[in-house]
């Protein structure tokens, strides 16, 4: 097998999330829950991954002899486990071509962010509505322009379903309910998925009035949810986002590109 396959390891807060590559072309995605530490030592002594592809690693039988991993990950005590691969390669923020990051900039949102302006150019602003849901933007120079973190679809309904007496834990639901709700859970529904778009209309508009020809790219678990509601009703803006499944890998291989040149 050719050495220019190699695979990349997203470690958030919810999942893990994998591609796998051949040079810059990306062969297959997929997420897994974590893996625990025996799994991951298996893997890290097996020669072949083809035995645990089918079970674990992806739904398909992937025919790679100890793959390197290249791993973004914004769960430390997920990335420590993983340090046990051999043939592992951490990507960390001073590797990404990024001017004005902070220190504490969580790697997925800057591999998101060059992925985007490496692909649609920059100025570019991402929405990754992952566990926490964030907007990350930059100019026309790629310097950080910032963001903004609040708490992801899911675990704003969580929230409420385990910090409250009288709530129950519902799940996201694909359609909008109507915005007036008459019963506790359509409530829920309505107040966390209306406030949201809401919030998401602001902060767009907010960036194109500062960057006016700038892609807004949105990736994460809740990306279709959010954007299905979204088309209900805004859909001249929705119009405007470009759905990215794909956007930290996106980021991750052009980090990949970076070391073969
Ligand atoms: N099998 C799943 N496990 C966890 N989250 C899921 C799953 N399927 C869909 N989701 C949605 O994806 C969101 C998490 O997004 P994701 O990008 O996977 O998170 P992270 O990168 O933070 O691990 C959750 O808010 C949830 O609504
Ligand atoms: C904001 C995040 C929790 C998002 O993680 P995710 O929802 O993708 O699991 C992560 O990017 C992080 O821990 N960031 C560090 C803080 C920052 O970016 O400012
Ligand atoms: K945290």
């Amino acid at each position: 097998m050719s050495k220019s396959h190699w695979l990349a390891l997203v470690i958030g807060n919810s999942r893990l999330h994998w591609a796998w590559f051949n040079a810059e072309r990306l062969q297959a995605a997929w997420d897994t829950a974590y893996l625990p530490a025996s799994i991951v030592q298996k893997l890290a002594s097996c020669h072949d991954i083809t035995d645990f592809s089918q079970e674990i690693l992806a739904p398909r039988a992937i025919n790679i002899t100890s793959p390197p991993i290249y791993i973004a990950s914004v769960v430390p005590s997920q990335t420590a486990i993983w340090r046990t691969y051999p043939n592992l390669h951490e990507i960390t923020l001073a590797q990404v071509p990024l001017q004005g990051v902070y220190p504490t900039l969580g790697i997925d949102r800057a591999l998101a962010l060059w992925g985007a302006g490496a692909t649609w150019g920059f100025p570019a602003l991402v929405i990754d509505a992952g566990t926490a849901l964030t907007f990350t933007g930059a100019n026309g120079d790629r310097t950080l322009v910032g963001g903004a973190i609040l708490p992801g679809v899911r675990l704003q309904f969580q929230a409420l379903g385990e910090r409250t007496a009288g709530l129950p834990l519902v799940d996201p639901q694909e359609l909008l309910s109507p915005r007036w709700g008459l019963s506790t859970p359509t409530s829920i529904q309505s107040g966390v998925m209306y406030t949201l778009i809401a919030g998401i209309k602001d902060f767009v508009n907010a960036w194109w009035q500062e960057f006016p020809a700038s892609c807004v790219a949105i990736t994460g678990g809740d990306r279709t949810l959010i954007l299905n509601c979204f088309q209900l009703q805004h859909p001249d803006i929705a119009a405007k986002i470009t759905s990215a499944p794909h956007l930290i890998f996106q980021g991750i291989c052009c980090y990949w590109a970076s070391l073969e040149e």
